[in-house]
């Protein structure tokens, strides 16, 4: 004891920056010996000790992504947390999506399990025994036909709830008063946040989160018809599933390291950490889940073998996974129907044609209209809501022609994928005529992974039926009765690129059409 004290009085300031600085060296040559020496080199910008190459992620992560295949190739790496091989060729990802393997979304995340995410519900369950139950969760909810009929009939009386606040706020704008050719100009984003969140919650828990009338009450003079005790915390909690995203992207990229001790970053992570606390545990989730759960109770085996707490992780996923992709791409689908007058003239033809009439709409009528399901693809090619997705091999596997050990960890790029131009003629052109009237084996579609929608292999989406009846039925129930058009004909889409690609606001007039 004595020695120690003995030798720490000896060593001086300067000592410590010395020895500081030794490490600091060593650290730095060890990062670049393993980086230099790494198995299957491939191209990729130079990784930065710490930070890997999250500084080349900038502020425009799509831009960086769309980057990759011009710049790199159709393969290429990039440091972010872990090494992750970069996907951005459609004949890469077969391998990655097999369906006969069970590969596991991301190596093991110590941000995920301190939100509480790691192996619970299924987004982030890696293990298979666990996930495999709970999936069925998903599988029995929202695939079935017969379930769809009642999804169609929901989202119709939803619809009807908010064509009535937008009536309401156009006839409460003074200069159309009591005139029934209203306008009324709002940001859209908020308004289908709130349905699709309405919508997901009635389909899987029979209960409502009446986000859209607690919206149509911040906006409005008039207040909706239900009690504020049922309609104060559904905006609230539509935020909350918003931030949660946000959330998730920031656990799982930033190593603990870097979420503590960097400056601005353990800013944001005390934020974070803060709100999961507070504001994002509404109690919304619990009252849905304690409904459900009775529900339940006295019939269904499946559902009494799971416990709570994974009852809890896949309701939390099926909002987490349902309300903002469906949301933000109905955003891409109207702002590139306002942009292409020749395509909305069609896109009306056709729905006038298959349902003249908006009473009784079934599932099956939806199933016809394949123009407004070819805009729906082509809306999603552009700007892709998943812009990508992970996978760690649980096997080895032999990708692009090289030797991958299992734990290898890749990136499918869709961002760059859905425009690769050797698929894609004139990739940025928005033309949905290169879906229209094609099955999946059509040639002219390109390889059947050049356009990924839902994913593939055995982690496919399991809203994806939803998804898309949710998809079409608004688009005939919005543009059969309203004129949409953007407030600004060439302002560019506000989009911002995280774990999904989020519509930020989308400006437009609504009226009704004659
Ligand atoms: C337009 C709407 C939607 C799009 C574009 C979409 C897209 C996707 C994609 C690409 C994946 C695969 C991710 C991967 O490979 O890792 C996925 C997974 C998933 N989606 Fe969707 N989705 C949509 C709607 C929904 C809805 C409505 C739900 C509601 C239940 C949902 C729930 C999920 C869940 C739980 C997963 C995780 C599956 C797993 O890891 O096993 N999605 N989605």
């Amino acid at each position: 004891m004595a020695i120690q004290q003995g030798i720490i009085k000896f060593v001086t300031t300067t000592d410590y920056f010395h020895l500081f600085i030794f490490f600091t060296i060593i650290y730095v040559l060890n990062f670049y010996y393993k980086y230099f020496t790494r198995p299957n080199p491939l191209p990729g910008p130079l990784p930065l000790p710490i930070i890997g190459n999250y500084h080349n992620l900038g502020s425009d992560v799509r831009q960086f992504y769309i980057q990759c295949q011009p710049k790199y190739g159709g393969i290429s790496e990039a440091m972010l947390g872990h090494r992750y091989i970069v996907l951005s060729h459609p004949n890469y990802i077969d391998k990655v999506l097999d369906r006969k393997v069970f590969h596991a979304k991301l190596p093991y995340s110590q941000g995920l399990d301190e939100m509480g995410m790691y192996g619970h519900g299924i987004v982030f369950n890696d293990d298979y025994e666990s996930w495999r139950s709970n999936s069925k969760f998903f599988t029995d909810a929202f695939l079935p036909q017969r379930y769809m009929d009642n999804v169609v009939k929901s989202t119709i009386k939803l619809y009807e709830e908010l064509s009535g606040y937008w009536q309401s706020l156009g006839n409460q704008n003074t200069s159309n008063y009591g005139n029934d050719n209203w306008t009324y100009e709002t940001d859209l984003a908020k308004w289908f946040h709130r349905y699709t969140n309405d919508i997901i919650s009635i389909v899987i828990t029979g209960e409502r989160t009446y986000s859209i009338a607690s919206y149509y009450n911040t906006q409005s003079r008039i207040k909706s018809e239900y009690s504020d005790a049922l309609v104060e915390d559904g905006d609230k909690f539509v935020k909350s599933i918003i931030q949660y995203i946000e959330c998730i992207t920031f656990f799982s990229f930033f190593g603990p390291f870097i979420r503590h001790y960097i400056p601005m970053v353990k800013d944001k992570n005390e934020s974070y950490l803060k709100n999961l606390d507070s504001e994002m545990r509404v109690d919304m989730l619990t009252s849905l889940i304690t409904a459900n759960t009775n529900a339940k109770d006295s019939n269904d085996e499946a559902l009494k073998l799971i416990a709570d707490e994974e009852i809890r992780g896949n309701i939390l996923d099926a909002f987490l996974g349902g309300t903002d992709t469906t949301a933000n791409l109905f955003c891409f689908i109207t702002y590139f129907i306002c942009k292409n007058p020749d395509v909305k003239q069609k896109m009306l033809s056709e729905i006038d044609l298959i349902l003249p009439k908006t009473s009784d709409i079934s599932n099956n009528d939806l199933q016809k209209l394949k123009y407004c399901e070819a805009i729906i693809k082509e809306a999603y090619r552009m700007v892709p809501v998943a812009p990508f997705a992970f996978r760690t091999i649980t096997e080895d596997c032999e990708i692009a022609g090289y030797k991958w050990t299992r734990g290898t960890n890749f990136l499918i790029n869709y961002l760059a994928i859905h425009g690769h131009p050797e698929f894609w003629p004139d990739p940025e052109v928005f033309n949905p005529d290169r879906f229209y009237n094609k099955d999946q084996d059509d040639k002219s579609l390109g390889d059947k992974f050049a356009f990924m929608m839902f994913g593939g292999g055995r982690r496919i989406c399991p809203g994806r039926k939803l998804a898309m009846t949710e998809l079409l039925l608004s688009m005939v129930l919005v543009f059969k009765n309203y004129n949409i058009e953007l407030v600004d004909m060439n302002e560019p889409l506000k989009i911002l690129t995280l774990a999904t690609t989020n519509c930020q606001e989308l400006k437009v007039k609504i009226s009704p059409r004659a």
